[in-house]
């Protein structure tokens, strides 16, 4: 067993020393792209400053014959770019490829003064964390880096569903967790073929009238990720980390991806990914408080003073516990008004009266 002191040490002589917090940095949408592919390549330097995260993806959708050229694409682009208010995170391949070595070793040589977070797929528990952490610590000692890289792990498998607060736990490097919706669903055996959103035959139906179960009874389809999404949330929230919703496969659909998205929004997430430049818009939108949102909240701050007792405002009571709520709307609107002009003016131009 590790004291609580152990975490403040670096795990290899001469590695940065772990953080006590994780910064809340903006990461509505981390945009995946393949660093060996050109014409996504080429389209990177143009996305900074418009994306809160660039991914560099080693893993699944990069062919195994491309694993080194997407690597070698991401050294030079991690080089050659100047990524201003951008975060740089990269997807490494799993724990148990022919490929993952050579990624932690060649890219925390070559970029890990860019590298801010990197996403580690398929973890099934502490044990992958604590084994990355310590190999972390030695490159960076190596590399001579100031700063650690924190890692986020991908929930992709029942075992790793079943130990997600371990796993958010396991080291003061853990910066959050995604959803993997495709891998979890092969993991679970689930009936689905989707790369995550929803399905139709999941669904309930509306009781029968005057038990005429043939008669016309309307349907609600339901959200397939709510347990695990509820799960990781939980999870996230008790070790100070950041959950995500992952990918949305229907690029065309960009109406379901949206209601995927605010519905990770409202129980808790911080972002998603965005797999096609047009999903960047959507996460943007959906993971930054509406105007509307952030009126109420000032308002219901404003009306509450110290923040304690209860008020009616509109008809409606307010007391310490949705002042608390209006709280953590304020402040991600603030944190994201300091990196987005465009919604800086939009919250600014709020009038509270
Ligand atoms: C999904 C795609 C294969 C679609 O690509 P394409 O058919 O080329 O789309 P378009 O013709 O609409 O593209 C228009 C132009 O935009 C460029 N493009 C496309 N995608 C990106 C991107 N992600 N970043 C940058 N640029 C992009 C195209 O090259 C076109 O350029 P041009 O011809 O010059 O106009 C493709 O979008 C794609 O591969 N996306 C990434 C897929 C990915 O990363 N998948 C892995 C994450 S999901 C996952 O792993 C599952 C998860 O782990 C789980 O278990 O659930
Ligand atoms: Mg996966």
């Amino acid at each position: 067993m590790r004291s609580a002191k152990d975490f403040f040490a670096p795990l290899a002589v001469g590695a940065p020393a772990p953080l006590r917090e994780i910064p809340a940095r903006p990461s509505r949408a981390i945009h995946f792209f393949d660093p060996g592919n050109p014409k996504m390549a080429a389209k990177v330097p143009d996305m900074v400053g418009k994306v809160d995260v660039l991914l560099g993806n080693l893993e699944d959708a990069v062919k195994a014959e491309n694993k080194e050229t997407a690597r070698e694409g991401l050294v030079t682009i991690g080089q050659e770019t100047d990524f201003g208010p951008t975060q740089l995170w990269t997807r490494i391949n799993a724990l148990d490829s022919p490929w993952v070595l050579d990624d932690l070793t060649t890219l925390v040589r070559a970029i890990g003064d860019k590298l801010d977070v990197i996403m580690v797929p398929k973890v099934q528990g502490a044990e992958d964390i604590h084994y990355v952490d310590r190999i972390l610590a030695q490159l960076e000692a190596k590399a001579g880096l100031d700063r650690p890289i924190l890692v986020h792990a991908i929930l992709e498998t029942a075992r790793g569903v079943a130990n997600v607060e371990e796993i958010c736990g396991a080291s003061p490097r853990m910066q959050g967790l995604s959803l993997g919706p495709a891998d979890l669903a092969a993991d679970r055996r689930m009936k689905t073929t989707r790369v995550g959103g929803g399905h139709p035959g999941y669904l309930v139906r509306e009781d029968p009238t005057d038990g005429d179960i043939e008669g016309a009874r309307s349907t609600h389809q339901q959200d397939l990720w709510h347990y695990t999404i509820s799960r990781m949330v939980d999870a996230c929230a008790m070790h100070g980390i950041y959950p995500y919703y992952g990918p949305f496969g229907d690029i065309a659909d960009v109406v379901a991806c949206e209601d995927q998205f605010r519905n990770a929004f409202l129980l808790g997430c911080v972002g998603a990914w965005s797999l096609h430049p047009k999903q960047i818009a959507v996460a943007n939108k959906v993971f930054s408080p509406s105007v509307e949102d952030v009126k109420h909240a000032r308002r219901v701050i404003d009306a509450m003073g110290d923040g304690t007792g209860a008020v009616m405002l509109d008809g409606k009571m307010e007391d310490d516990a949705s002042v608390k709520q209006c709280k953590v709307m304020v402040a991600l609107a603030e944190e994201l008004a300091a990196i987005d002009p465009e919604l800086k003016s939009q919250y600014d131009a709020i009038e509270i009266g």
